[in-house]
């Protein structure tokens, strides 16, 4: 499978300055990230809060410059193309914001936010810029009579979908949403979900979606990517990965989703400083399962668009089933001994 998108060896790092304004050391917010997004795949970035996801994000798309590693978009290093080169190319790259109170100018109609790309690009002789503005909305599910209003009179919801018809405007080959939905009411989410996978499939986009949210990566995702203090622990399709987690980390966070299926031993202690990050797998200072070699080698790379998973993971326990995931006969014996019945429950099938 040719990759669209491909980094290799992504470092990013911050410095971080003590109160006198002097360099105190800095923040590896990024450090040694290959992967590759091929054509029309969804790529989901997952972890928490602070593992460097919007960092890895900016970095695909060369918003911020990487301290090492490259960056390959159809077959260009991004990192090594002149200003104006990086201009033209960004028409094939666009980014949805978390925050669609933040991301739209309250100084322009959404019919300019949505024809400023349009322009900016020449996509359309100006004349049919308001049809293509009209299309856009509708795409999105907004009647193209809101074109004359202003981003205030709309919800959050309506808000990140303008974001996505103007990301949408320059009819880009790749999408990275950086929490798309996270900053919407939970009820407003799924709508939103569903208008990106929609997207997605009808016009055969890439997309790499940054998220914390397992459930709506689950929904959306052919691949992903587990990060963990500025490194990807794990790495493959969606289905493997979520079902069948082959990483101590991924589980750990598999297991703290309400509902999912399989309980992993708890994470002990806190996330080590990014300032001075462990050696080795990032994880191996929290993990139940490190040995020696954890603290020298990183998760193993494998074949295909950069799979990663943990070097220990064929010997590592299989995952317990929860208790309210089990079987129906399992469930039913497990509450005869709670209540010490001799026979079927009241109510219960035999
Ligand atoms: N401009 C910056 N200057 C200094 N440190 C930064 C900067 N941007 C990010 N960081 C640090 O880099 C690390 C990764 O941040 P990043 O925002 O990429 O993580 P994240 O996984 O997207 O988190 P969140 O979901 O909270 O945004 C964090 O420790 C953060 O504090």
């Amino acid at each position: 499978m040719s990759a669209l998108l491909e980094a290799e060896g992504l470092v990013k790092r911050f410095p971080v300055r003590d109160a006198l304004g002097r360099r105190a050391g800095a923040v590896h917010a990024v450090d040694g990230v290959s992967l590759g997004v091929a054509q029309g795949e969804v790529l989901g970035i997952v972890g928490e809060s602070g593992c460097g996801k919007s960092t890895l994000g900016r970095l695909l798309l060369n918003l911020i410059t990487p301290d090492a590693g490259t960056v390959r978009f159809g077959g260009d290093d991004l990192t090594r193309l002149s200003a104006s080169a990086l201009r033209a190319r960004r028409r094939d790259m666009q980014l949805i914001f978390q925050d669609p109170f933040a991301s739209l100018d309250p100084r322009m109609t959404v019919e300019q936010a949505v024809a400023e790309p349009l322009r900016l690009h020449r996509i359309v002789p100006r004349a049919q810029e308001r049809d293509r503005v009209a299309e856009l909305l509708s795409r999105v599910g907004l009647r193209p009579e809101l074109a004359r209003r202003w981003p205030h009179e709309f919800s959050g919801g309506q808000r990140q979908r303008i974001a996505i018809a103007r990301a949408l405007a320059s009819q880009p080959k790749l999408i990275i949403g950086d929490e798309p939905v996270s900053a919407l009411d939970v009820s407003v989410q799924a709508q939103v979900v569903n208008l990106l996978s929609d997207l997605i499939r009808d016009l055969s986009l890439t997309f790499v979606l940054i998220s914390h949210d397992l459930g709506v990566v689950r929904h959306v995702a052919d691949r992903v990517a587990v990060m963990y203090l500025g490194r990807i622990v794990e790495q493959g399709p969606a289905e493997d990965v979520l079902s069948a987690p082959k990483h101590p980390y991924t589980r750990a966070l598999l297991a703290a989703v309400p509902g999912h299926g399989a309980k992993a031993p708890p994470i002990e202690g806190d996330v080590p400083s990014p300032i001075a990050p462990p050696p080795g797998c990032r994880f191996h200072t929290r993990c139940p399962f490190a040995v020696e070699r954890c603290r020298t080698d990183q998760p193993t790379l494998g074949d295909g668009l950069h799979r990663v998973a943990c070097h220990l993971a064929d010997s590592l326990p299989p995952p317990t089933p929860r208790p309210d995931r089990l079987a129906g006969g399992d469930r039913l014996r497990r509450l005869q001994s709670f209540f010490r019945a001799p026979g079927p429950l009241p109510g219960a099938q035999p």
